[in-house]
């Protein structure tokens, strides 16, 4: 089975493949840098759960040989007016079925939120918040917020373990129907 994954963002990918190594160790990762077809920055949850699922479905047509597609996407969500960081992903197969969940949030400090409401992307203002390079393919934000106690790999690997559970869930109702 070959997984799809829609980005080359490493720590993206090494989620997925975590994933891989823990429950189907039968299954092989290809990476793609498909659209996400929402912002850069995405400002809403709806938005941001919106890309991972196009990046799914985008994964999809890139590569026929790929069985699931699998799309993240990070964004923000303005509660009462201050912002979290939000994150989602999404697997898409071929027969048009897709399962999305959403992961943890956590509250960006002002100087974090003041940059994203002026139109920067978050991973450039986080590298100079944190004085480090390219914080968003290593821990993430919420690896800086977190002192590293959860890791951007670590988050998404948690809402894919979310999404495998519930394909499990799925595949073992449609068996009892059958
Ligand atoms: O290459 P892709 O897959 O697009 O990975 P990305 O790091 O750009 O991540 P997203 O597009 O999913 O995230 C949208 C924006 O939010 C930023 N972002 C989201 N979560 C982040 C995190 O935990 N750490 C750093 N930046 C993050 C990211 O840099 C983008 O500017
Ligand atoms: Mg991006």
């Amino acid at each position: 089975m070959i997984i799809g994954v829609g980005t080359k963002n490493p720590a993206k990918i090494e989620a997925v493949r975590q994933l891989i190594q823990e429950s189907h160790r039968d299954a092989s990762i290809r990476s793609f840098d498909v659209p996400s077809g929402v912002s850069a920055m995405p400002m809403t949850d709806l938005e941001t759960r919106q890309g991972s699922i196009n990046r799914a479905k985008a994964v999809l047509a890139y590569d026929q040989e790929v069985s699931f597609g699998v799309g993240m996407e990070g964004g923000v969500e303005d509660i009462e007016g201050e912002l979290y960081l939000c994150n989602w992903a999404a697997a898409a197969d071929r027969s048009g079925h897709v399962i999305s969940a959403g992961g943890a949030r956590i509250l960006l400090p002002e100087l974090l939120a003041k940059g994203v409401r002026a139109g920067q992307e978050l991973g450039d203002i986080a590298d100079l918040y944190a004085h480090q390079k390219n914080v968003r393919t290593h821990g993430g934000t919420i690896g800086i917020l977190t002192e590293g106690r959860v890791t951007r790999t670590e988050m998404f690997f948690h809402i894919l373990k979310l999404i495998e559970g519930m394909y499990a869930h799925q595949k073992s109702l449609q068996d009892l129907e059958s």
